[in-house]
């Protein structure tokens, strides 16, 4: 009904001003759009499941998200998928690696401090009755 509308629509604002704030953070440009598949022709052989930043603003408004868990899991994608292909011990690997770990760090200090449990929980009942 009206209040779980109420309740998505503020879920939707928090998690396109999480997303904003990453996608302008320079350290985090290489995540902002998808891999070139066809400058990286054997990528989707080693990631299966590509995610980038402008996916995740799209799939936000397309209401893909019902709660932040679902949202959390689509960016842990990004840099689990930058640390898969991405490994070697060069001075290009390292560094996305350092930005992936620093992708990950970011993004759930800002959901630890700034995401009432009280408000997920809400979320996730709204998800349990669909
Ligand atoms: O994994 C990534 C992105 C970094 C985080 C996502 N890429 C795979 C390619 C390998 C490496 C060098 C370039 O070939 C460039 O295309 C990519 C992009 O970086």
């Amino acid at each position: 009904e009206q209040q779980e509308e109420d309740t998505l629509r503020e879920l939707r604002l928090f998690l396109r001003c999480v997303t904003d704030r990453l996608i302008l953070d320079r350290r985090f440009k290489a995540f902002s759009k998808p891999v070139d598949k066809e400058q990286v022709p054997d990528y989707l052989t080693v990631v299966r499941h590509p995610m980038d930043l402008s996916t995740v603003l799209s799939k936000i408004d397309r209401q893909k998200y019902i709660t932040v868990r679902e949202y959390l899991h689509d960016v842990d994608q990004i840099w689990e998928n930058a640390l898969e292909y991405n490994p070697e011990d060069d001075p290009y690997d390292r560094q996305i690696r350092h930005r992936a770990c620093a992708l990950k760090d970011t993004v759930h200090a800002i959901i630890k401090d700034e995401l009432k449990e009280d408000f997920e929980r809400s979320c996730e009942q709204i998800k349990e009755t669909r």
